[in-house]
């Protein structure tokens, strides 16, 4: 049965069509006419269609930071019956509170295959987070393992939009504002509140989540790198409107507030025929990222791989970044050229897409993740320190990764599971042992 869904989402996701272009006030319709023309909510909608509103931000809000769409879909929203909690299965929010912040550096295996048929929803594991859902600010790390596709279920988040990284195996995101295909390599978005269901174009699909409670993402300021570069707007695709008209048992799980709720509906939430709007959802390729970086010495802060951004009300202060480390060509002259230490007043979750990463030779590997909470010192092994004092400054391509990181403002709580995980690394710490000293004075 999986087999065949599997090949059906794939043979779907291959004809798939894309509207580009980041943060673009876009229009779709899935049947001609469906689209009402000059004007919002007419009298009686286009087809027999009930429009509909869905806001990303206060009404109010500054032009540049305003997004919503306007839906026109077979049955209203409002149409449904009472949710009730439910399970909240291995997913928890913030205020992350089961344990107290841990100044330690600490390193997770990948999350363990699930036992038995596993969807996205109920492999999505909390790792930890910060801020909190209620006040719109901060994020969560989650990861997820699944072997079979949402089947008559579609979930969606009050609490934040979710940057899905997949590391293994494709995706099929069925979202109501249409289909979008998310591979390795490639993230996607999904906005506050839009409802989708996730197939799998693989046997088994395993990736990153960054759930973010605080402003949408957006794209850095460029400041004096100029117009263009890193992640160029013309690559981000948003979905075509695309809908089912299904009758029958669809659950809807809504994730509000901090806690998992569910509905049984009599129809696919997923009935919009028609669209236009910039509360949207969208993929974007990874390999398309203009990596920028030194050509004397040093190399940048890695802020100058900011992919997105989610500022918080401080100037400079992001609530979280999301940063790609792509393959690229270091040039720098009489410079170490793997990421230096440091200690940070930010804190970086890292995760490792594929390949290898360069500053640790060993045990950061696809699927698994990094956790150098707030002010915690790092930075690369001491393999890794010595092979690149020693090495011959030649022009290198690295291209044997793709390594990406959550840098948020403030420190990362865990949950108890990923505190207790039979994943978690022991002994870290000892990548930077035996770092020995050299000092003469
Ligand atoms: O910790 C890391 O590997 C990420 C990182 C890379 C870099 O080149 C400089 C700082 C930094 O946090
Ligand atoms: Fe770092």
């Amino acid at each position: 049965m999986t087999g065949t869904a599997n090949e059906q989402a794939r043979k779907t996701a291959e004809g798939l069509v894309y509207a580009t272009g980041f943060g673009n006030e876009h229009s779709s319709e899935a049947v001609p006419g469906a689209l009402p023309v000059g004007r919002n909510a007419p009298q009686r909608a286009p087809l027999g269609l009930y429009a509909e509103q869905l806001s990303g931000s206060a009404f109010t809000e500054p032009r540049a930071t305003n997004h919503r769409s306007w839906l026109y879909r077979i049955r209203p929203s409002a149409a449904h019956p009472p949710f009730v909690r439910a399970e909240p299965r291995a997913v928890r929010s913030a205020p992350f509170t089961e344990c107290v912040p841990d100044p330690n550096r600490l390193r997770w295996n990948p999350l363990p295959a699930p036992e038995g048929p596993t969807d996205f929803l109920d492999g999505l594991w909390t790792l930890g987070g910060n801020g909190d859902a209620t006040q719109r600010s901060g994020m969560a790390v989650h990861l997820y393992h699944a072997n079979s596709a949402m089947d008559r279920r579609v979930f969606s988040d009050a609490d934040g939009e979710l940057l899905i990284v997949p590391e293994r195996g494709g995706l099929l995101l069925r979202t109501e504002l249409g289909l979008l295909r998310a591979v390795p390599g490639e993230v996607a978005l999904i906005p506050r509140g839009v409802r989708f269901r996730v197939e799998l174009l693989d046997a088994t699909a395993r990736g990153y989540v960054c759930e973010n409670y605080g402003q949408p993402f957006r794209l850095p300021d460029l400041g004096p790198i100029g117009a263009n570069g890193l992640a160029n707007a013309r690559d981000f695709r948003a979905p075509v409107a695309a809908y089912e008209d299904v009758e029958g048992p669809v659950e809807v799980v809504n994730k509000f507030c901090g806690n998992l709720w569910t509905a049984t509906y009599d129809h696919s939430p997923l009935d919009v025929v028609a669209w236009h709007g910039d509360h949207v959802p969208y993929v974007y390729d990874l390999r398309c990222f203009n990596v920028i970086g030194s050509i004397s010495y040093d190399h940048p802060d890695p802020s100058i791989f900011t992919v997105l951004t989610s500022p918080s009300d401080t100037p400079g202060l992001a609530g979280v970044d999301f940063v790609v480390f792509a393959p690229r060509w270091l040039v720098g002259e009489d410079t170490f050229r793997p990421p230096y230490f440091h200690r940070n007043v930010m804190t970086e979750y890292m995760g490792l897409i594929e390949g290898a990463y360069d500053a640790k030779a060993e045990g950061f590997v696809p699927g698994g993740g990094s956790l150098h909470n707030m002010m915690s010192a790092h930075g690369p092994d001491r393999e890794t320190f010595d092979r690149a004092s020693a090495a011959e400054l030649v022009p290198q391509k690295i291209d044997d990764g793709l390594a990406f990181m959550f840098e948020t403002r403030w420190p990362l709580t865990l949950t108890a599971q990923a505190r207790d995980a039979g994943h978690l690394q022991r002994g870290y710490d000892d990548v930077w042992q035996g770092l020995q000293r050299h000092f003469r004075p």
